[in-house]
């Protein structure tokens, strides 16, 4: 297990006449056997940052410290010894495709100091521990997307390494394999206790894996804490729009110019609240009606998180006491414009079906307070 250190660390690259400032002082600790996620849209210096680890990328400026140590001047044989120690996973896989499964572990075994005589015993037990033994001696071009990844990381593993940096490490792959992966890449972490850094674009891989997120945004890290904590509370613009494109849902403009009158409110909740209640209540002692159009939940790691579009309708009063009331128990609340929602993309409108009954999957038509309640926590039991 190791800790990672990156001390206001910069990366400038110049190229072409121009200057270009992919990472802006960046401050980053990986505790000891952690999983640490880096988000951010492209562009955001994720890749850059991620490859000063292991001195991929020498940083113009800043520290770089492994357990302690200061790695930034490292140099030769104490560089190589380092990046044995630190595994890289890319998104492309990086498999040599004129050499087998084997070969390309033997690759590494080889660079790593191991004896001829011990390769094939240590790349059977390297590819037992990512499943694919019985394929030694297949060429890449024979293997899915998901089966040359898990070579990729059984080489990456040759070594013993105590960090394993994994860059955008399933955005070449299905939901399906992704999830294959991301369990691999945990047992991993937790049976071998390597710490991993992991850098995406994707939400549902962070929200799966990530035991603490940076979001980087500029060259620079905007936010960071315990996943759960930033993607159900966040603060900054760039997490804010990550996480509202993820749990993100929308109502087709056909409903909406179907709904009776009343205010349209988006509510962003942590799952575990009992939200159900509160608007019933609401309900009752205000006198008003409160309609469920739309629900999501999402987990991240154990915990959920769920967003509910609601109509509250009634005296224009009692309404806004009921907003009142619902507004102070929620992470986020957010009257929605229902003239801009009226007006959406038409062509959208289509896709989604004519209006509620046929809008996508997410959507859950009109119907009365208690009846969509329970479609939500059924929703959250099946999971
Ligand atoms: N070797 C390089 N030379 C010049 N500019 C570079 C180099 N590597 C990266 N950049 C630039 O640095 C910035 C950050 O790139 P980086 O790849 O680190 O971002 P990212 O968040 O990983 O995005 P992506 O997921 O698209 O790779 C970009 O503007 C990129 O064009």
């Amino acid at each position: 297990m190791s800790v990672i250190e990156l001390k206001d660390v910069h990366v400038t690259f110049h190229e072409g006449g121009k200057t270009v400032e992919a990472v802006k002082g960046v401050n980053l600790l990986a505790l000891d056997g952690e999983i640490y996620g880096i988000v951010g849209y492209s562009g955001a210096g994720k890749s850059t940052l991620v490859r000063t680890i292991n001195l991929l990328e020498r940083p113009t400026q800043g520290r770089v410290f492994i357990d302690g140590e200061d790695i930034t001047d490292a140099r030769g044989a104490r560089l190589r010894e380092l990046r044995r120690k630190i595994g890289f996973v890319f998104q492309g896989f990086n498999l040599v495709g004129n050499l087998t499964v084997g070969q390309n572990i033997q690759f590494a075994l080889k660079a790593g100091g191991w004896k001829r005589g011990e390769w094939r015993e240590r790349t059977l037990e390297l590819l037992r521990l990512v499943g694919l033994e019985d394929r030694i001696d297949s060429y890449p071009s024979g293997l899915s997307g998901g089966q040359k990844q898990r070579v990729a990381i059984a080489r990456a593993l040759a070594n013993d390494p105590k960090i394993l940096l994994c860059d955008e490490a399933t955005s070449a792959l299905d939901l399906e394999t992704t999830q294959d992966i991301l369990a691999l890449l945990r047992r991993i972490n937790r049976e071998l206790h390597i710490t991993i850094v992991f850098i995406t674009h994707q939400l549902e891989v962070a929200k799966e894996i990530f035991d603490h997120v940076a979001v980087m945004e500029n060259g620079r890290i905007v936010e960071q804490g315990e996943t759960f904590d930033v993607f159900s509370a966040p603060k900054h613009p760039t997490t804010k729009s990550l996480v509202g494109r993820f749990l993100g849902i929308t109502l087709p403009p056909r409903l909406v110019r179907s709904l009776p009158a009343g205010e349209l409110v988006e509510l962003t909740y942590r799952g575990d609240d009992a939200l159900e209640p509160l608007i019933s209540d609401v309900a009752r002692n205000r006198g008003v009606s409160v309609n469920v159009l739309h629900g999501n939940v999402e987990y991240f790691g154990a915990r959920p998180i769920g967003v509910l579009i609601v109509l509250v309708s009634g005296e224009d009063a009692a309404v806004a006491a009921a907003l009142d009331d619902i507004r102070g128990k929620v992470l986020k609340f957010e009257v929605l414009d229902r003239d801009e929602l009226a007006a959406g993309d038409e062509a959208h409108d289509g896709e989604e079906g004519n209006g509620a009954e046929g809008a996508g999957d997410k959507t859950i038509p009109p119907t009365d307070t208690d009846k969509d309640n329970d479609k939500d926590t059924d929703k959250e039991a099946t999971r």
